[in-house]
């Protein structure tokens, strides 16, 4: 039962706390091209919230609009307690929340290690300038960001290829080394798009257990959008269903799955 200032308990025992973000109201348009209609949804403390939809449902524009990347062109966005005003992406990454991309976005020509440590480069303290006025102060800040950023890289059973350049992993592991980088920032709210696209069905177990863990073991706060409904529905606490830009569901998985709208979005009509 969930219970709206204190939250609920899953299934399997784990406590989701009270909102996080809160989107209200949130329509989004590009010139005529309605993306998104007058969508509301909360994200809870400690939740794997997924957004899912047919192809052209809107959900990339939705993870845009969490994200910080587009401004609604209505409603509002809260983020722990406060309205968001229209803000730059670093301003957002450094408010504690960070995202992994549908098409992949590494330094492909740098190794695993250079490509996580530049998750940590949104939460560095010291510019450059204090970096020259104070370098004892600065090393300190690069030994810090190296711990954090090797103890990412044990959980996520990347060690054997630190060394190794991007450009030269496969897929699935190229989305691992992503959702590192992701994860080094120590997100509060963690955003992950398609993380399971492409993948072969190893992949995606592998993908499914390690995004459980992270959950888990740091307590982050997952969002993630997701177009093949089969997938989340194992790993969501609740999902929000789209369709042409609309809410058309919203609850804990088996609920959502036994909507008749939900079940016409993906079955009984072709969106393709
Ligand atoms: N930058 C943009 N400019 C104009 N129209 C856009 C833009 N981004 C998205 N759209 C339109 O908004 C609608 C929703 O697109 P969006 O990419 O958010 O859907 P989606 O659910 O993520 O789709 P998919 O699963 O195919 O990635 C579509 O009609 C799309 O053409």
């Amino acid at each position: 039962m969930l219970d709206q200032a204190e939250g609920y308990i899953t299934d399997d025992g784990r406590k989701i706390g009270g909102v996080v973000m809160e989107m209200k109201n949130i329509t989004l348009r590009f010139g005529g091209v309605v993306a998104i209609k007058d969508i509301s949804f909360d994200i809870r403390e400690g939740e794997i919230r997924a957004i899912i939809g047919p192809n052209g449902a809107g959900k990339s524009s939705m993870l845009n609009v969490i994200s910080g990347f587009y401004v609604p062109s209505e409603g509002e966005v809260w983020f722990r307690g406060e309205k968001r005003p229209p803000m730059r992406p670093y301003e957002i990454a450094r408010q504690g929340i960070a995202r992994t991309f549908q098409n992949i976005a590494l330094f492909e020509g740098m190794s695993v290690l250079d490509n996580v440590m530049t998750g940590r480069l949104t939460q560095m303290k010291s510019g450059l300038f204090s970096q020259a006025l104070w370098k004892g102060k600065a090393e300190a800040e690069e030994i810090a960001n190296r711990e954090i950023v090797e103890q990412v890289i044990d959980f996520l059973e990347i060690q054997h290829i630190r060394k190794t350049p991007v450009a030269r992993l496969p897929y699935g592991l190229k989305k691992r080394v992503e959702l590192a980088r992701a994860l080094a920032a120590q997100p509060k709210l963690l955003l992950l798009d398609e993380p399971m696209a492409g993948m072969n069905v190893e992949e995606k177990e592998d993908m499914c257990r390690f995004i459980l863990d992270v959950n888990d073991e740091f307590g982050t706060t997952i969002a993630l959008i997701e177009h093949d409904m089969g997938v989340v529905m194992d790993l969501s606490d609740r999902v929000v269903v789209m369709d042409y830009g609309k809410k058309i569901g919203d609850g804990p998985p088996d609920e959502v799955r036994n909507n008749p709208d939900v079940i016409d979005a993906y079955l009984g009509v072709a969106h393709d």
